[in-house]
């Protein structure tokens, strides 16, 4: 692939710069005028609320989008990107959050897919492989080429998609909220890449909402606040408390709520029979393997189990049978003593992993998904819908330009918190939650986690699935840490230590039982 000839770069300037970015969307300045710049073998760091503009401005950046006004520069010299073809060709490399692999074909062949290496006009394999195994070599990535992208754990699979950057010689890399779907252990594994391209003299630019990952990670951090620059750092001045006032115009509170300090079910709970309650459940996935086996707990009113593990280790096909989305193979699911019907399950609130795939309808409006599946039995006038749109807007500060738009318009962490607004306002005895943070700013975090400590004390039962340890501990009175489609440890909070979760994750500790609340 070769650069196509432009002016000679200027030695010293930034390795790319954004020079006064704006672009709007209708009525939406999605980036007013944003300027940034990033060294060679610099990590910068870009950081702010849901809505704040940036994805948008990485968009740009990547040729998605054309800005309204401003240029990009390359090493001081403006480039046009129409197209990501463009920026690709101009040493820019993108990582989405939803990573774009084929599952079939080998490492290999993914990283070099449309700029294969040729010989005798085939492409040549061993060539792939060497230059495969040279770059993750070179980078630490530790990543075999011959082996099939559909068979690896995610963290993998999005080292795959930053080796295909590189084989295209990126210079500069854009990392969309790249540790949203990894593990605590992949996170780490990640951060020290990205501190390796920087050695390498990459330039890195990292879209997070995880500021402890900022603090870790990057040389300078950049702060968008509704389209606009409120902060530039070096990272090594700054501190979490002064990043969170730059994105969200105050600190964050002492937490309005926690697990109780026993960590277990006050007072008569402590009797109370199960919500929900699942006895002796076996599962299948399509190819007949096993999921799940042998998991029996139970949730009580006014209680929040979380449910931890490594990503495929059950988690997803137990929480199906808990929502109705899947039956059972063998034992039971039990809602208030009767058991789980099939479709979807009205008893059971349930906010997906999944949001855009599972929770929401993309072309239909804000208030219409905010409105879902109220609609059945009562008609309700259109005004009285729209002020209850309007209503949950307000409760969960969801940022739409209006509650008609599309949601699909809105930003990621926005049409999250319209899911968390439709599915914690219904009123069912039990609410299933999967990942409720990912992806969404500090400040909505600190206000999912008081709504669904809040849910709790209303005598709700809640199962909460989430990769983050620590939300599992500040708002989990126990958790369950399946692996292997099993159960092997089941903790009070106060037990819950990273390394007891970490090694129960991993398959170390075999079963276990803190409080023996297990069923059946
Ligand atoms: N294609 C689009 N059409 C209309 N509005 C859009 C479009 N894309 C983004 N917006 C709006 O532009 C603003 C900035 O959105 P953007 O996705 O850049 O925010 P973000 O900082 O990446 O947010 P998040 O952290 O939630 O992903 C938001 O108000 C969003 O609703």
């Amino acid at each position: 692939m070769s650069v196509p000839p432009h002016d000679r770069p200027v030695a010293g300037a930034p390795a790319v710069e954004l020079a006064g970015i704006t672009k709007r969307f209708g009525d939406v300045l999605a980036n007013d005028g944003i300027d940034l710049a990033v060294a060679r073998g610099e990590v910068h760091a870009v950081v702010g609320e849901n809505g704040a503009g940036k994805s948008t401005l990485m968009s740009v950046l990547y040729g998605l989008h054309r800005p309204d006004a401003g240029q990009v520069l390359r090493a001081g010299v403006p480039v046009r990107l129409r197209s990501p073809a463009d920026a690709i060709a101009h040493g820019l490399g993108m990582v989405h959050q939803r990573l774009r692999l084929f599952p079939g074909l080998s490492v290999a062949e993914n990283v070099v897919i449309g700029a294969e290496p040729v010989r005798r006009g085939m492409l040549d394999r061993a060539a792939a492989d060497r230059a495969v195994a040279g770059l993750s070599e070179r980078y630490g990535l530790d990543v075999d080429p011959s082996a099939r992208v559909g068979e690896l754990p995610v963290g993998v699979r999005q080292r795959v998609e930053i080796l295909k950057a590189l084989y295209r010689r990126a210079e500069v890399l854009i990392l969309d909220e790249p540790t949203a779907v990894l593990t605590p252990g992949e996170t780490e594994g990640l951060l020290r890449m990205v501190r390796e391209f920087a050695a390498e003299g990459v330039s890195v630019l990292l879209v997070t909402h995880k500021l402890e990952e900022v603090l870790a990670a990057s040389d300078r951090v950049t702060v968008l606040r509704g389209g606009r620059v409120t902060g530039r750092f070096d990272t090594a001045a700054t501190s979490a408390d002064e990043l969170v006032q730059a994105m969200i115009g105050r600190s964050l509170g002492a937490p309005p709520h926690g697990p109780r300090p026993t960590g277990t079910p006050s007072g008569p709970a402590e009797a109370m029979a199960y919500v929900l309650e699942v006895r002796d459940l076996h599962l299948r996935d399509q190819d007949g393997v096993a999921a799940v086996a042998e998991v029996s707990f139970g949730v009580r009113a006014g209680e929040i189990v979380g449910l931890a593990g490594v990503a495929g280790s059950g988690q997803r096909e137990l929480v199906e049978a808990v929502t109705g989305l899947r039956r059972a193979g063998s034992g039971e699911v039990l809602l208030e003593g009767r058991p789980v019907e099939g479709g979807r399950e009205r008893r059971v609130a349930y906010v997906p992993a999944d949001r855009a795939g599972r929770a929401t309808a993309p072309i239909m409006s804000l208030a219409d998904n905010l409105l879902m599946g109220e609609q059945r039995g009562i008609r309700l006038r259109p005004d009285r819908m729209r002020q209850r749109a309007a209503a949950l807007v307000e409760r969960f500060s969801i940022r739409a330009s209006s509650v008609r738009a599309p949601i699909a318009q809105l930003s990621g962490g926005n049409a999250q918190k319209a899911v968390l607004a439709r599915e914690l306002s219904r009123d069912t005895p039990v609410l299933v939650v999967e990942e409720p943070t990912q992806g969404v700013d500090v400040g909505a975090q600190e206000r999912i986690h008081a709504l669904l400590a809040e849910a709790r004390d209303a005598g709700r039962a809640v199962l909460l699935q989430s990769s983050e340890l620590s939300e599992l501990r500040a708002l989990a009175d126990r958790v369950l840490v399946m692996f292997e489609g099993r159960v092997v440890a089941d903790l009070p909070v106060a037990e819950a230590t990273d390394e007891r979760l970490g090694a129960a994750m991993t398959g170390a500790a075999r079963p276990e039982q803190g409080d023996a609340e297990a069923t059946g």
